[in-house]
C-alpha cells in the first residue's frame, strides 16, 4: 500500500496530499465509498455540511476501527450559516453528524461577498481553533481581496484555500498568492468534474507511463504541490486514483498539461456565487 505524502500547514499540522472528495455521494452510499477508500489506504476525506453526507461519513469512520489521529477529516461551513453565532451552531451540528470530537480542517465554503459576514465567521473559526475543536482552519473559494481582509482584521491566517483547480484552470496567480502567504492550495474538481478525462493530450502522456488521464491529472497536482481530492464512487477508480506515487511527469509533460489552460470553470465564480 502506498504512503501518501503530507504537506505541513502553517501551524505544523500535516495534511495528506491526496484525499477523497464526497460531493454528490448520497448519505446512503457514502459509508461504503469511504470504507472502500480507507481499505485502499486513503486517510483524508473532504466533505461539507451542504453535501448532506456527514452522517454517512461518520459511520464509515466509526466502523473503520482506524485510530482517530491517523485520519484527516475536513468539513465546511455552508453560506447560509455565516456569522459568528450561527457558525458555532453549524459547527456543533457537523461535529455531531460526523460523530467526532474534533475535525482536522474546517473551511468557510465560499467568501459569500454579498453577505459580507466572512470576517465575523472567521472570528468564530478562531474561537473553535482556540477551543481545540479543529486542528486547522481555512477557507474555500476565496480570492485575494477577501484573504487580505482576513489578514488585516483577524488574528490567524487561513491554513488552506480550497479552490477550483485543474489543467483547464490552473490558477497560477492565486496559487502564488496563497504560497506567498503560507496558505496551502487545495484543488477542488481536480479532474474538472470529469470533463478532461477524454482529453487526448492527457491520454498520450499517460500512455508513456501506463497510466490513465485521471492518474496523470492527479500526478500533475501532486507535483505542483497542491492537495488533491478527486471524487469517485467507483471502487476500481478509488484504487486507480491512489496509484499515482510510482511515476513522475517530466518537464515536457508538465508543459503539455499547461497548454490545456482555457480558463473555463466547471463551478461558480467566487466573486459572483455564494
Ligand atoms: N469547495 C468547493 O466549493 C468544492 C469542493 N469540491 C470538492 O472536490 C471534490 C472533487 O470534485 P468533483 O467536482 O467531485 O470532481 P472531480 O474533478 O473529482 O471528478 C469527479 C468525476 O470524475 C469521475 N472519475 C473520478 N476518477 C475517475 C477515474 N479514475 N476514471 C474515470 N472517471 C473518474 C467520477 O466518476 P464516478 O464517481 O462515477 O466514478 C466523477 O464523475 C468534491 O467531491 C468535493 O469534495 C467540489 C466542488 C466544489
Ligand atoms: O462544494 C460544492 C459542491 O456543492 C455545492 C452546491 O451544492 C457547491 O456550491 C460547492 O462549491
Amino acid at each position: 500500500m502506498s504512503t501518501v505524502p503530507s504537506i505541513t500547514l502553517d501551524n505544523g499540522v500535516e495534511i495528506p496530499q491526496l484525499g477523497l472528495g464526497v460531493w454528490q455521494v448520497e448519505d446512503a452510499i457514502v459509508t461504503d465509498v469511504v470504507a472502500s477508500a480507507f481499505e485502499t489506504g486513503y486517510r483524508h476525506i473532504d466533505t461539507a455540511a451542504i453535501y448532506g453526507n456527514e452522517t454517512g461519513v461518520g459511520k464509515a469512520i466509526a466502523a473503520s476501527g482506524l485510530p482517530r489521529d491517523e485520519l484527516f477529516i475536513t468539513t465546511k461551513l455552508w453560506n447560509s450559516e455565516q456569522g459568528y453565532d450561527s457558525t458555532l451552531k453549524a459547527f456543533d451540528t457537523s461535529l455531531e453528524k460526523l460523530g467526532l470530537e474534533y475535525v482536522d480542517l474546517y473551511l468557510i465554503h465560499w467568501q459569500s461577498l454579498q453577505r459580507d459576514l466572512y470576517v465575523d465567521t472567521w472570528k468564530a473559526f478562531e474561537q473553535l481553533y482556540a477551543d481545540k475543536r479543529v486542528r486547522a482552519i481555512g477557507v474555500s473559494n476565496f480570492h485575494e481581496p477577501a484573504l487580505r481582509r482576513i489578514f488585516e482584521e483577524t488574528t490567524i491566517r487561513p491554513a488552506v484555500n480550497q479552490i477550483e483547480l485543474h489543467p483547464a484552470l490552473p490558477q497560477d496567480e492565486l496559487r502564488a498568492f496563497n504560497a506567498e502567504n503560507d496558505i496551502v492550495t487545495e484543488a477542488w474538481s481536480p479532474l474538472a468534474s470529469g470533463e478532461l478525462l477524454a482529453n487526448p493530450a492527457l491520454a498520450t502522456i499517460g500512455a508513456k507511463y501506463g497510466k490513465s488521464a485521471a492518474q496523470v491529472m492527479i500526478r500533475w497536482h501532486l507535483q505542483l504541490g497542491n492537495v488533491v481530492i478527486p471524487k469517485t464512487v467507483t471502487p476500481s477508480r478509488i484504487q486507480e486514483n491512489f496509484e499515482v506515487f510510482d511515476f513522475r511527469l517530466d518537464n515536457d509533460d508538465m508543459a503539455a498539461i499547461a497548454d490545456l489552460e482555457t480558463g473555463v470553470r466547471t463551478g461558480g465564480d467566487p466573486d459572483v456565487f455564494g
